[in-house]
């Protein structure tokens, strides 16, 4: 049976990925670059946290799809662009609101700390 998973937060963002070799930022999924809606869910089971987030447009294509590992080092960047790396890239956040950023960085702050 799926797990339910608890929906802890969500904001608007444009969700990139770092090409080391080409040395620049990707957005991530296919098509153009569009705004996601992003979570931070929590499995309350075995808690873990991942970040989902899918393009708001018609195909809500699943743009990243991440699971927290403790250690991870949330950087904010500027207040409206954060970033981590996984153990295979750097995701990239360029959020719509500097208020939808802080609130998102206060809950992935929250994750990290009780990993
Ligand atoms: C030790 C370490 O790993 N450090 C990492 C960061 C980090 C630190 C600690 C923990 C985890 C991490 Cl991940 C690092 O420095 N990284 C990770 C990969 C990329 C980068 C390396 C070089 C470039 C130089 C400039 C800078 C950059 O990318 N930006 C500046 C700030 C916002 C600015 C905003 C938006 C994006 C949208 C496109 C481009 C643009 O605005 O057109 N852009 C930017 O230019 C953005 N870089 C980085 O962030």
């Amino acid at each position: 049976n799926a797990t339910e998973l608890f929906d802890m937060c969500q904001a608007r963002a444009t969700v990139m990925m770092y090409d080391d070799a080409g040395k620049r930022w990707v957005p991530a999924g296919s098509g153009a670059q569009a705004v996601s809606r992003v979570h931070i869910y929590q499995n309350p089971n075995n808690n873990s946290f991942r970040v989902v987030g899918r393009k708001l447009q018609a195909d809500q294509q699943v743009v990243i799809n991440c699971p927290l590992m403790r250690g991870i080092k949330y950087n904010q960047a500027t207040p409206n662009f954060h970033q981590w790396r996984d153990a295979r890239q750097v995701w990239g956040l360029n959020f719509s609101s500097k208020d939808e950023a802080m609130q998102f960085a206060n809950t992935m702050m929250y994750a990290l700390d009780v990993l």
